[in-house]
């Protein structure tokens, strides 16, 4: 059984539409006066443990109203959330045992103390075992290189300081599964390359199942092995990182330079992007016609100098998804 269960789930909010004004205060008293935000639609997906999924959608689009079903802060309309056997709402307390979270917008630090010792304020809260507590700190610490800054409270920590502090507070308590809510946001290549790398190894090393929004694509690309992406509160799509990039890319891009060209191409499985004296630049999809084919067909067309493959970009792909819609 998968250890993430979302089916058929609805979430509503219902809001005011109040108007200023004495009477309309006195209407509301008797007429109830608001509308209703589907924020998300009959929404169904399966996790399994170990998985990195992105959860990915346009501003509103319901993510993190999904992540916080997922974690027990809201209540689902309808339709069933499991967690690890849990429903997160339910048992708030237990299913905070088997979560991390980690929203980029909210901190879990407190501003006055540093990191080492808010580590072991969490230790108390969580009731962390000495030697698994002094294991996941040593773990974290090193993988985040994080011992120059142990000491310092805080407040005086850069973002991509906290960030990485945020995620350890998170993962003290070896949580099954680790939400992360746009975790690279507002951070400098480098810090996001560094917090990358570490969920990748979190993820091998100790199987934590991740579920990662965000709106940088590069995460998504450098980090999850699945992509689930959910528009006006409905899911659109759900597979593989490679089949997402196929389905929404427009293709792979070849260009090659010739020392002599004598002709053009004709084959309508490419679509010639640009072609001068010595040198053409094609779009094709590997799925109609392979890498080899296409440069068998080239090399019959001219003696190749030099060749240049673009692989389908997510941050293009992303957009078409956005506008074309569910395919
Ligand atoms: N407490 C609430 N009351 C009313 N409407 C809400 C509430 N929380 C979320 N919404 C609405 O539900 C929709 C989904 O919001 P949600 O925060 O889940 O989107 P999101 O995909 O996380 O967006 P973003 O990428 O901007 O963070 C939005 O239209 C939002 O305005």
């Amino acid at each position: 059984m998968s250890l993430i269960q979302v089916a058929d789930v609805n979430k509503e909010f219902r809001i005011n539409r109040r108007q200023k004004g004495v009477a309309s205060s006195l209407r509301a008293l008797f007429k109830r006066d608001y509308s209703i935000k589907h924020a998300v639609k009959d929404l169904s997906f399966e996790i399994d443990e170990g998985e990195v999924v992105g959860y990915i959608g346009s501003n509103g689009a319901g993510k993190s109203t999904t992540i916080k079903m997922l974690s027990g802060i809201l209540v689902p309309t309808s339709g069933s959330v499991v967690v690890d056997d849990l429903v997160p709402y339910k048992n708030r307390k237990v299913n905070a045992r088997k979560i991390g979270v980690v929203f980029g917008q909210r901190t879990q630090l407190y501003w006055n103390l540093p990191m080492e010792e808010t580590f072991d304020l969490y230790k108390k809260i969580y009731k962390i075992d000495a030697a698994e507590f002094k294991r996941n700190v040593d773990f974290f610490v090193e993988l985040l290189e994080m011992q120059p800054f142990l000491r310092t409270p805080v407040r005086q920590l850069s973002l991509g300081q906290r960030m990485r502090a945020e995620l350890v507070v998170s993962l003290l308590h070896d949580p099954k599964i680790l939400y992360l809510d746009e975790p690279t946001i507002g951070l400098d290549i480098l810090v996001k390359q560094k917090i990358r790398k570490f969920i990748r190894q979190l993820n091998q090393e100790k199987n934590t199942t991740v579920i990662l929004t965000t709106h940088d694509m590069d995460d998504i690309d450098q980090i999850c092995h699945r992509v689930i992406t959910i528009e006006k509160g409905e899911k659109i799509f759900d597979g593989s990182l490679d089949l997402f990039k196929h389905t929404y890319s427009v293709g792979h891009q070849l260009t090659v330079n010739f020392k002599v060209k004598y002709n053009d191409i004709t084959d309508p499985r490419l679509k010639v992007l640009d072609s001068q004296e010595n040198r053409i630049t094609v779009l094709f999809k590997k799925e109609e016609i392979s890498v080899t084919e296409c440069l068998a067909m080239m090399s019959e067309i001219g003696e190749i100098e030099d060749i240049k493959i673009k692989e389908p970009d997510m941050e293009e792909a992303v957009e078409n998804l956005y506008t074309v819609g569910s395919i």
